[in-house]
This record gives structure tokens, C-alpha cells and sequence, in this order.
């Protein structure tokens, strides 16, 4: 019996859509394209690189464009044999500390035969290793630290690498790093020394409008899909839901994958808006499935306050912590659980908000008052409680009474 068939009947190449994928162009970032190639002239000029630092949120093409850039300049600087340049990428997301990144550095310029183990040795004895093999290499080296605040306090190679050759630690390398982040905070957090240095340039790449959006979706649609598959509504649809979202690109190219991909599962022979609208709504319930995983059934209990405010109330939203933490008591005591005390709760309140679950405005009581924060849903209703649904939080707590009132406030 065969269990797996190929189907080519919806996509000509789904790659196209993924994350890995790199696009030939880029569309709709000729100005931070046309900078970023500024920043990175001194290269072809065999001077001193730059140290130059990338931020904006997530999605909105900085890894491509620094992977689109550093090949073109690979490739250019091969006219010229007074250059040699070499470019390194690494994710940081698993290196926490500047050893963990050091070790990553030498291990990705040593050949795969010759690694070093991730622990055993001291910071000082990674570091030389780190200088032999810059010098073995020699030239103009680009190191690419993408999500950089990932590194965290012990930061002291970002203080290290910029300096390498002025210290006398390699002669025939320059080195020029390339920080990308979408921490808004991180450069604030940095030792004065290490923002002068590897903020030396720095570039902000904007969230896309829809129309951005839709440039770049129907390129990257035209290449993944067969001819005439896609309705015509659906590439403006994904490029309206991820630009009214946070205007990322990732978003926009998801939810086309993942309608194709519905349209597949059901034999469907096009692809239509209403697979767009059902692929958002999957994929924000995994999501926000996803996000649960990271909380306590306190942090569920939370989210179903703000959710249960919502639906009795919704033209009150956004809510005051106060209003909440009475209604997260009630649930607690429900569920047979000792309520957190106010500091505690606003702790998971500022935790959904930070996951993108619910959104966290700040008030200002004009002359007399202080600050105080608003909070509200920031996903579906249907999502959230489909999720807390599934999360069975205590066999007594029952969400039909909700679901219905939901329902009936055309909230769902
Ligand atoms: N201007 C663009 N033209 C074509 N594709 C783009 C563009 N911007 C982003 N993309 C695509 O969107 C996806 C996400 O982009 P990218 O990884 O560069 O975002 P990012 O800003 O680095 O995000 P993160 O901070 O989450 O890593 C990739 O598939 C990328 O190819």
C-alpha cells in the first residue's frame, strides 16, 4: 500500500516560501539597501571595515539583506586579487555567552575535522584560538552576529573581536562585525564601550506596509506557485492580515504557505480567501498554543481573565489591572487555586504582553495621577479560548457559558 503520493498540483516550489529561502532581489528596501551598500564600501576599498548594526522588528528582511549584500560583495571583491574577503554567519540564539560565541567562531573557520569541544577550556585559551585561525585566514573578515542580544551580559566579545588588530592580537585580518537585532532595548543595555563600537553604523529597517507587503508576497507567489492557482484576492488578503499584525514579511509568506497548504490537505484546485482567513486562524492558535507552553496555569488563568472581561464587557476593553486581578481571583478560587498576589499577576500580565498575546497601552492620569497600564487581547478571542479550552484547566471550570456569550457578542 503506498502511504506517501507527491501532489504538485497546488505549488510548483513551496521552498520559495520558507524561511530559508534566499530571494535573488529584494523588493521594497532600496534606500536601506543603498545605505547598508555605503556602510560596506570600505571593504572593496581594502580599508578597515565598518562595524555596523541592524535593528527593526522581526521579519522585516534584515538577515536577507545582509545575506543578499555580503554574497554580492563576496563575489565583487573576487575582480580585485589585492582582496580577500570572507564572510561568517552565525545565529546566537543558542550563544549565550562570549564564550559559547567564540567557540561557535573558531568551530564554523576550522575545517569539520578539526572542532573544538564546547567546554573545557578557559575564555583566555578560545580567544587565542580565535586569533590563529582569523590570521590563518588573513583578509577582511565579516562577522555576522544575528540576533545578537541573545549574547546577553557577558559580552566581552563584542568588546574583543573589533579590537583584535589594534591589540596586537592578529596582524593579518581585519575584522568588521555585523550586529543584527530586533531588541529594541538591547542597545541601551550595552557598556558604553561595546555600543561605541559595534554601533559605529547602524541602520533601522522599518516595518513593511501592505503594499510593500504585497510587492514582495506576489514575487515570492509567483515563483511558489502554479500558474493561475491563487484566486485573485489572496496575495492583497495575506499582505492586509500580516501588514495590519506587525508588518513582517515572515507573516505574510506563512500564511500564503500555510493556505497552500490547506488547499492541498482538502484536494482543492485553487486556492481561495478563504483559505487565507482559515490559515490565520491556525496559525495564530499555534501560536498562542506555543506561547502556553512557556507559562504556569496561573499565566493561563491570566489571559482568561482578560478574555472573560472582554467578552462581558467588550466595549470596555482595554482593561486596568484592578478590574482583571478581581476577575483572575474569581477564577482561581474556581479552580481550586490560591490567587497570586497584585505584584505576581501584573508580572503574567506583563508576560502576555511581551509573547504579542494581549496588548499593554500606558495612561497617563494627567497633572495629579501616575502611570497606570490598559490591557486587551491582542489575538482572537475564538484563538485564545479554543486554547485555554484545550488547556482543561480544572474539570469544574466550564468555557461554554463563555463560548456562547462570546457568540452572541459576535465575538467569535
Ligand atoms: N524586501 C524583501 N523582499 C523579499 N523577501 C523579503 C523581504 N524582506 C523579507 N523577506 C523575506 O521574509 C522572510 C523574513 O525575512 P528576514 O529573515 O530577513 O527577517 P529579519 O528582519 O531578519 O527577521 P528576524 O529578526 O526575525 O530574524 C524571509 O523569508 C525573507 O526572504
Amino acid at each position: 500500500m503506498t502511504l506517501f503520493e507527491r501532489s504538485e498540483a497546488i505549488f510548483e516550489d513551496e521552498n520559495v516560501l520558507h524561511d530559508d529561502y534566499q530571494p535573488e532581489s529584494l523588493e521594497e528596501r532600496d534606500d536601506e539597501i543603498e545605505q547598508y551598500t555605503a556602510y560596506l564600501q570600505p571593504v572593496i576599498n581594502g580599508s578597515q571595515p565598518r562595524n555596523i548594526f541592524l535593528y527593526g522588528k522581526t521579519g522585516v528582511g534584515k538577515t536577507a539583506a545582509t545575506k543578499y549584500l555580503l554574497h554580492h560583495l563576496e563575489e565583487d571583491a573576487k575582480q580585485y586579487d589585492d582582496l580577500s574577503v570572507t564572510t561568517v554567519y552565525l545565529n546566537c540564539e543558542d550563544l549565550t555567552s562570549s564564550y559559547r560565541v567564540a567557540v561557535a567562531l573558531v568551530n564554523t573557520l576550522r575545517d569539520p575535522s578539526d572542532q573544538i569541544s564546547r567546554t573545557g577550556y578557559p575564555l583566555n585559551a578560545v580567544y587565542e584560538k580565535l586569533w590563529t585561525e582569523l590570521d590563518r585566514i588573513g583578509g577582511t573578515i565579516l562577522i555576522v552576529l544575528d540576533e545578537v542580544d541573545y549574547i546577553g551580559d557577558d559580552d566581552s566579545i563584542l568588546y574583543q573581536l573589533p579590537r583584535a588588530r589594534s591589540n596586537e592580537k592578529i596582524e593579518r585580518a581585519r575584522i568588521g562585525i555585523i550586529g543584527i537585532s530586533n531588541d529594541f532595548k538591547y542597545r541601551e543595555k550595552l557598556d558604553p564601550r561595546v555600543e561605541d563600537t559595534l554601533c559605529e553604523r547602524e541602520l533601522h529597517f522599518p516595518p513593511y506596509d501592505a503594499n510593500e507587503l504585497q510587492n514582495i508576497l506576489e514575487r515570492r507567489a509567483t515563483l511558489a506557485f502554479k500558474d493561475g492557482i491563487l484566486e485573485e484576492d489572496v496575495v492583497p488578503l495575506c499582505a492586509a492580515f500580516a501588514a495590519q499584525d506587525k508588518g513582517s514579511a515572515r507573516q505574510g509568506l506563512d500564511l500564503l504557505l500555510e493556505a497552500g497548504d490547506l488547499a492541498r490537505r482538502r484536494n482543492d484546485s485553487i486556492v481561495t480567501e478563504d483559505h487565507v482567513r482559515e490559515a490565520k486562524q491556525l496559525l495564530e492558535k499555534q501560536r498562542i498554543e506555543e506561547s502556553m507552553k512557556e507559562l504556569t496555569s496561573h499565566g493561563h488563568l491570566t489571559l482568561l481573565a482578560v478574555v472573560a472581561s472582554t467578552i462581558a464587557e467588550p466595549s470596555e476593553a482595554p482593561f486596568q489591572k484592578q478590574r482583571l486581578y478581581e476577575q483572575y481571583t474569581d477564577l482561581a478560587v474556581a479552580t481550586d487555586r490560591d490567587p497570586l498576589g497584585g505584584r505576581a499577576f501584573h508580572n503574567h500580565l506583563a508576560e502576555l504582553s511581551m509573547l504579542g498575546i494581549l496588548d499593554r497601552t500606558k495612561r497617563n492620569e494627567g497633572r495629579s495621577g501616575g502611570i497606570y497600564y490598559e490591557y486587551q487581547v491582542d489575538v482572537s478571542i475564538d484563538g485564545a479560548l479554543s486554547t485555554l479550552d484545550n488547556l482543561h484547566l480544572s474539570g469544574s471550570l466550564n468555557l461554554d457559558s463563555l463560548w456562547e456569550t462570546a457568540e452572541e457578542q459576535g465575538l467569535v
